[in-house]
């Protein structure tokens, strides 16, 4: 379990009964469900806040993942910062009420729940990043190298299994990944996917990052400087809100098999990773903030992730164009 210092963060069994409490406490308001199994059987949860949430309601969609990388605990509580506060406030916010009565919000907590749980089994941290799935030389596979968009391209990852950022051997290989690209495919309806918009939560540096990964280019295949300019925009636009710095992910460093260039290249999905705080710290330490920064640091994204949402129904129109 997490040590003294630290019991403010929720573990899994912490987390499953807080999302467990907030369907009891808000049944008109969300709906909760597996989306399936990890490497070592945990559900991976996702919820699902809307008016009529039993219904699949011609709403645009936004999605919320969190804790794919083990050690980045923060983001758990971010996503269930988003839970609590678009249903909490429903009755007494008008903005919170108007947009979960016109959106279908997704969130899902922990995409990586046996890396966390992992993390914190011994009661001291491990640092530990990756899945628990082993692979022919060591154990675990990088998530967020291991998305199916140019996945292993471009040196952004590594073919060594003890490697941190091990790609796994195929692109969805690990099955937390695959689960969460099955969810999003079938959030394809008519035709049409159904999500428009969608923030990846990671620790740390205070950043605001969007495709490509991939290229240093700002424009690629599927990415041209029109939607370019929208990402732009719209990262800049949130990090004005957040003070996270905004630019795309390869300026900080190539990454190839992330989420963001999955869901922009398979979906069009306009995907961020946001990464919280802190901005800096020495080596493995800012993964690890106390339990008193939990509530400063995720409320310190609520405008910007309303921002996000505003705009989940044309995010270009955050650059004055109709979609
Ligand atoms: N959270 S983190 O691992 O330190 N940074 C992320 C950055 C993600 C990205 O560049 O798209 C990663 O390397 O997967
Ligand atoms: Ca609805
Ligand atoms: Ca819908
Ligand atoms: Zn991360």
């Amino acid at each position: 379990d997490f040590p003294s210092g630290y019991t403010g963060y929720h573990n899994y069994a912490e987390m499953v009964s807080e999302l467990n409490q907030a369907v009891s406490d808000h049944p008109n308001l969300l709906t909760l469900r597996s989306i399936g199994k990890s490497y070592q059987g945990r559900d991976i949860w996702a919820v699902k806040i809307s008016d009529n949430p039993g219904s699949d309601e011609a709403e645009p969609e936004a999605l919320f993942t969190c804790n794919q990388h083990a050690r980045e605990h923060l983001t758990v509580e971010m996503c269930l910062h988003i839970v609590k506060r678009y249903t909490d406030n429903y009755a007494s916010n008008s903005t919170i009420r108007n947009t979960v009565d016109s959106r279908e919000i997704w969130v899902i907590p922990s995409v990586n729940p046996d890396g966390a749980e992992y993390d914190i089994a011994t009661g001291s941290f491990r640092a530990w990043r990756k899945n628990r799935q082993p692979n022919s030389t060591a154990v675990g596979t990088d998530p967020n190298r291991n998305w199916g968009h140019q996945w292993g391209c471009c040196g952004g990852s590594s073919g060594s299994g003890s490697s941190d950022t091990y790609r796994g051997t195929a692109a969805f290989s690990a099955p937390e990944v695959a689960r969460v690209r099955d969810f999003t495919n079938s959030r394809v309806v008519g035709g049409v996917q159904q999500i428009k918009s969608h923030i990846d939560w990671h620790t740390y540096s205070e950043l605001i990052l969007w495709p490509y990964g991939y290229t240093y280019n700002d424009t690629a295949p599927g990415l041209d400087a029109t939607q370019a300019n929208v990402f732009q925009t719209m990262g800049r636009r949130m990090a004005a809100l957040n003070g996270y710095t905004p630019q795309q992910a390869s300026d900080l460093y190539v990454t190839d098999g992330s989420v963001d260039d999955w869901m922009w290249a398979a979906h069009k999905i306009w995907s961020y990773t946001f990464e919280m705080y802190p901005k800096s710290a020495s080596g493995t330490s800012g993964f690890y903030p106390r339990d008193t920064q939990i509530a400063t640091q995720t409320a310190r994204n609520d405008t910007a992730v309303q921002l996000l949402l505003d705009y989940t129904d044309c995010v270009p129109r955050i650059t004055g164009r109709t979609c």
